[in-house]
């Protein structure tokens, strides 16, 4: 067994039912029905398994006794299902993700309050609409924008925008909206998507070689992440390997390893010319997954690019 800090646990013991039985008062928020789709470290999470778990969350939103799904999951790659279902399941019943910070065995685990919240959430008439929301350490987010930024604190999930609101007094509280389409209003719909093509991410340092990008198009990667300093910067020394993938048609996505704020086209580096992407404000994760949606319709840099600046 493990100890009763919030660094060592063991990840995916509990299912999902015992989770609600371990909530006070949990039924009398609203009608549950608990569904073990898997019980995997979220760090174990493949495309696989992303899109057997956005089929399974579209078909129960279309059912007409189902009013909103909660999802537990790991931390770890949460902020990536979150987007995912965010823009591929379409609906506007809301979907919650919600999960733990610190083990069940630690003395103020956070998993049943946050359990709690995402079901008071899910079951809040107002919403509805807003896109797929990640209820964490009473604050709830946008899949579009949130993150982990934080390795273990309870407050480890922030949206570079701010979060969309707040649970207060068991209820959600709204502040803001995000802008962006989703859902229905998406162009991506997961009962039209068979597989993700493959992407790779590839982040800055001092010192980089070409040959990892060329891995990854070794591998069939159609597109790779650029997960470049500051504003999307690629180093001299990588341009002319970059623009000999470009011309073997793996597509570049420029996004900032910063995690936050958008990457200007044509700022510094001529995009136009190279037929690069940037990523707008997505990061490296979240733009491997719009990278994959998009070159499901087609590889042509300038459909990508529309694609990055609309979601
Ligand atoms: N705090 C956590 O949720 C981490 C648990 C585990 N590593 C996961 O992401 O599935």
């Amino acid at each position: 067994g493990v100890g009763a800090g919030s660094a060592a646990y063991q990840s995916a013991v509990v299912t999902a039912q015992d989770l609600m039985a371990g909530v006070p008062g949990l039924g009398a928020l609203a009608q549950l029905q608990a569904e073990q789709l898997f019980q995997i470290d979220s760090a174990d999470f493949t495309d696989q398994h992303l899109l057997q778990l956005a089929r399974r969350v579209a078909a129960l939103c279309r059912q007409d006794d189902v009013d909103a799904v909660v999802v537990t999951h790991g931390t770890d790659t949460m902020e990536e299902t979150a987007y995912f279902l965010h823009l591929t399941v379409p609906t506007d019943k809301p979907i919650v993700l919600t999960g733990a910070m610190r083990p069940g065995t630690a003395l103020a685990a956070d998993g049943p309050a946050n359990l709690r919240q995402a079901v008071a959430v899910a079951a809040h008439a107002s919403s509805a609409g807003r896109g797929v929301l990640m209820v964490m350490n009473e604050e709830i987010h946008s899949g579009r924008d949130v993150a982990k930024v934080h390795s273990l604190r309870l407050d480890a999930f922030a949206s570079q925008h701010g979060a969309l609101g707040l649970v207060v007094e068991g209820a959600p509280r709204w502040y803001r909206r995000v802008e962006r389409p989703h859902g229905a209003a998406s162009e991506f719909d997961i009962d039209r998507i068979d597989a993700l093509p493959l992407v790779g991410v590839v982040t800055s340092h001092g010192n980089m070689r070409a040959e990892i990008y060329d891995s990854w198009a070794a591998l069939g990667a159609r597109a790779i992440v650029h997960a470049g300093f500051g504003g999307g910067t690629v180093p001299e020394y990588l341009k002319a390997p970059l623009a000999e993938l470009r011309a073997r048609g793996v597509l570049l996505v420029r996004c900032s390893r910063t995690g936050a704020g958008p990457v200007v086209r044509g700022a510094s580096i001529d995009d136009d010319a190279l037929g690069w992407v940037v990523s707008d404000d997505q990061n490296p994760p979240r733009a491997r997954l719009l990278a994959a949606l998009a070159l499901t319709r087609g590889g042509d840099p300038t459909a990508v690019q529309r694609v990055f600046l609309r979601y």
